[in-house]
């Protein structure tokens, strides 16, 4: 449900790849969280991993094949063509012609093919070919056409549905994992949910179906807030009048490997802070499962950022809205029941109330961290938001609070800026904010930064210490970077700072 938002993700050896869109339907490739600007590389590299066979067409889901499709074959057919004359075309037709063979097994990408072969020595001989971008394009064809049975098969309306399900949070799987994982959410699975007692206890609000069908007017879209990857959200109001947020699960979301649900519901079970959705109850009865969680009443940070609510967050209003978040995922790394590593902090997922402070919430992917004292870490599939992404999680799959801290400082750079964390409309030096920010303070522009629409006058000393706390953040090696404790004390000290500049003038 937010702009910038993943459509599939997978694993190649050590890299991560996530193809993800934009609002505008453009799409783009990273690779261990490094956009790659230049399509026409892009397209080479994915033309590589389907080489070396560690993607294989038999084995992507359809949405990536339709976004290796949109990518690399319709629009970068123009721009092959003109470096290769037509022979790029002449290999989409092949495609085309030989629709009644199974093009994976014809071009040697199935299961039991040796002739590509995953060795190195066969990439550098890939690589040594001229003309490779051809040579990759035809490789990744038998996905075009794989991609184009599946039309037949379905109806446009049900390829639609199944596109946009899938624009979902990242999940990407461990390099071991050779089979690329859906890009789907992955669905809570019947067997594993068990209400635990706790929940009882901290549930204040306990609602039959009936009662929830009754508040929500039977789930009527007028009640309708929004939709993420779980499932839909409704505003319900309860017979005593109060306001609650409903959670519904998407019936697809019932069956499978992982518990998204008792993830969320035990993890916000152990939760109470001020700037954390609190949990209220949780229904779990035949084929509906609902979170039911307080209602957060004036929409979300990135709305908000956009312009939505008509009037435009001040200076001192996103300086709060930061320091609630730092103080919500300190909370959670240092001071909750057990460390938990929140996963998905974003500003789709920062809540606001009607005096603007801020509430964390959606913990759908959220962790908790390693139980044993001697570990930093755990070892744990990639699961984020592209352009939020920790560098060396995508990396290495060791995952610690300082993920939580990388996505903080992606989400200040947002809070000062209004821009997205990946702007695909923008020329690519623009494209990646964090970068273009990065760039523009070397250069002392940081005035250029700053959201053109905030009225406030920013002393020059205070911008730069949040946009260097930002960069600190964002450090590419967790080492690098501060604790979230930390950051709200810096946080702190800068809205101080910040205050007096403003009574000085
Ligand atoms: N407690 C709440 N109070 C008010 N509105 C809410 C609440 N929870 C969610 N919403 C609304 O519902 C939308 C969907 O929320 P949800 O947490 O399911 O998904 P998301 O974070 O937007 O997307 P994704 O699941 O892909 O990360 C939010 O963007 C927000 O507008």
């Amino acid at each position: 449900s937010s702009s910038e938002l993943t459509l599939a993700g997978a694993a190649c050896g050590d890299d991560q790849l996530v193809i993800f869109d934009a609002s505008d339907g453009l799409l783009n490739l990273s690779v261990n969280g490094v956009l790659m600007q230049d399509r026409v590389f892009a397209c080479q590299k994915l033309g590589f991993y389907f080489g070396s066979g560690c993607l294989r067409c038999s084995n992507l889901s359809d949405a990536w094949r339709s976004a290796v499709k949109q990518y690399c074959g319709e629009g970068s057919e123009k721009s092959h063509a003109t470096l290769h004359q037509d022979v790029p075309r002449k290999l989409l037709r092949w495609s085309t012609e030989n629709s009644s063979r199974n093009a994976c097994e014809r071009s040697g990408l199935n299961e039991n093919n040796q002739d590509i072969g995953d060795s190195s020595e066969k990439q550098e001989h890939l690589l040594a070919v001229p003309g490779v971008i051809l040579l990759c394009c035809g490789l990744m064809l038998p996905c075009f056409h794989a991609e184009r049975k599946e039309v037949s098969r379905h109806d446009n309306a049900t390829i639609q549905r199944n596109a946009l399900e899938s624009v979902s949070s990242y999940e990407g799987s461990m390099s071991s994992e050779k089979v690329p994982p859906t890009p789907h959410r992955i669905p809570p699975s019947p067997s594993r949910f068990a209400p635990s007692p706790q929940i009882a206890r901290v549930g204040s609000v306990n609602l039959s179906i009936q009662q929830i069908l009754r508040a929500t007017q039977n789930f009527s879209p007028s009640f309708k807030l929004g939709e993420g990857g779980f499932g839909m959200v409704y505003r319900a109001v309860l017979p005593d009048g109060n306001v609650v947020a409903v959670k519904r699960a998407k019936k697809d979301q019932f069956a499978g490997p992982r518990d998204e649900f008792s993830n969320e519901v035990d993890l916000l079970a152990k939760i109470d802070h001020r700037n954390l959705v609190r949990l209220l109850g949780f229904t779990d009865k035949g084929n509906e499962r609902i979170i039911i969680t307080e209602y957060v009443p004036n929409g979300t940070l990135r709305e908000h950022l956009d312009g939505q609510h008509g009037r435009v967050l001040d200076f001192n209003q996103r300086l709060e809205i930061a320091i609630d978040v730092a103080h919500a995922l300190t909370y959670l790394h240092l001071y909750a029941e057990k460390t938990i590593i929140h996963r998905d902090v974003k500003s789709s997922n920062i809540l606001l109330t009607d005096s603007y402070r801020a509430k964390v919430s959606d913990f759908g992917f959220a962790r908790s961290g390693p139980s044993d004292t001697e570990k930093t870490h755990i070892s744990t599939k990639v699961k984020g938001t592209a352009g939020y992404l920790d560098p060396e999680y995508l990396r290495t799959y060791q995952l610690t609070p300082k993920s939580d801290v990388f996505s903080f400082g992606i989400l200040l750079v947002e809070i000062l800026s209004a821009r997205r964390p990946v702007e695909l409309k923008r020329t690519p030096e623009e494209r990646i904010t964090i970068r273009w920010t990065f760039k523009k303070f070397n250069e002392g522009n940081t005035r250029e930064i700053l959201d053109p629409l905030l009225e406030d006058h920013v002393d020059d000393e205070v911008l730069e210490k949040l946009l260097s706390l930002a960069f600190q953040c964002a450090a590419p090696t967790r080492d690098d970077r501060p604790t979230m404790k930390e950051v709200g004390e810096q946080l702190w000290e800068i809205r101080k700072e910040y205050g007096k500049s403003v009574r000085k003038v």
